[in-house]
Parts: C-alpha cells; sequence; structure tokens
C-alpha cells in the first residue's frame, strides 16, 4: 500500500542529512577526504535548492568553503542546507557540516561553505524561481 505525504515544506525548512564516514571516504591520514566533503556539501546544497525551487537546478559557483576540524573514520557528519538568498533565477545555499564522535556524542563545526545553485529549464538555460507567498516570508522572518 503506498502512502502519500505532504510534501517538504521548500522554504522554511532546512536540508539535513546524516552519513556515516566509512574508509573508502577517507584519505591516507584516516579522516574524511576533501573531495568526499566537498561532494556531500555540493549533494546537501542541490537538494536544498530543489526543494525550494521545485525546478531543475545546477551549481554555478562555491564560494569559501572552510575546513575547520578533520572528521575521523567512524564518525558521523550532519549536514544541514538551507537557502539563505533567493534572487531571480539563482539561490546562496550555506551548508554546515557537524562532525559527531558516536560512542561519546562530542559534536563539533567541521566544515561550512555556501553554493550559488541556479534554476534552469529544459534546455538548461536559467529559470525565474517563484518568490515565497508573504505568510511564507512571515514565517521565515519568526524562524
Ligand atoms: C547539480 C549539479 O551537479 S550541476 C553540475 C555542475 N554545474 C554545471 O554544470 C553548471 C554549468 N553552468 C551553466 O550551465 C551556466 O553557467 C549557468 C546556468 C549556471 C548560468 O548560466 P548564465 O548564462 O551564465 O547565466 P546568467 O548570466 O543569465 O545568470 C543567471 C543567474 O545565475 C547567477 N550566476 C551565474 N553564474 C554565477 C556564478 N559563477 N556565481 C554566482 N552566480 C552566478 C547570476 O547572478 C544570475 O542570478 P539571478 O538570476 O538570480 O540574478
Amino acid at each position: 500500500m503506498q502512502v502519500l505525504l505532504q510534501p517538504t515544506s521548500s522554504a522554511a525548512e532546512p536540508t539535513r542529512f546524516v552519513e556515516i564516514v566509512f574508509p573508502e571516504q577517507a584519505n591516507h591520514y584516516g579522516t574524511l577526504f576533501g573531495g568526499a566533503a566537498l561532494s556531500l556539501m555540493g549533494k546537501a546544497a542541490f537538494v536544498a535548492a530543489t526543494r525550494r525551487a521545485r525546478r531543475a537546478v545546477v551549481m554555478a559557483a562555491s564560494d569559501r568553503v572552510q575546513f575547520h576540524e578533520p572528521v575521523r573514520v567512524g564518525e558521523l557528519v550532519e549536514l544541514t542546507a538551507h537557502v539563505e538568498r533567493i534572487g531571480r533565477s539563482s539561490m546562496t545555499v550555506v551548508v554546515e557540516v557537524v562532525a559527531e564522535t558516536l560512542v561519546t556524542g562530542s559534536r563539533r563545526v567541521a566544515m561550512r561553505g555556501s553554493f550559488e545553485m541556479v534554476a534552469v529549464d529544459a534546455a538548461g538555460r536559467p529559470t525565474p524561481i517563484d518568490v515565497p507567498a508573504p505568510d511564507e516570508i512571515e514565517r521565515n522572518l519568526s524562524s
């Protein structure tokens, strides 16, 4: 039996991913490889932007990705992506990565970066994003 759920509310809620770091994502230091971290962050930004625009989106740029702390194999990474700015066809998505040591529960901010995502049409050309309804803007301001 198919159980239908309400669509995820688009603008107000951040997108969250949790992933455990396995050896194949690690470098020779036994910590999460930077390229693998960027891939996870890009994926989170893509999902957050697509949920907001409900259109195809592509990544136009990544800005100032900072690696604050190494993340060891076996630790969790929790990614939170939220749409910080909406332009005509572009969006700025900020992604924060928190590392968690599972057995102690200790958590720290490991990475942070922002990504410029652009809504595109079927031909891959930039296309306008619907502006949020006034009640959505109000919800965003009060959250
Ligand atoms: C999900 C993925 O993995 S996608 C794979 C990786 N990404 C790609 O392959 C994308 C390749 N790039 C492209 O297709 C094009 O360059 C596009 C669609 C991103 C932009 O096309 P352009 O013709 O340059 O767009 P144009 O100059 O009209 O700008 C459109 C919007 O994008 C923004 N934009 C374009 N390039 C950039 C950039 N490098 N940095 C920030 N914003 C940008 C513009 O400011 C504009 O925003 P607005 O509409 O909110 O005012």
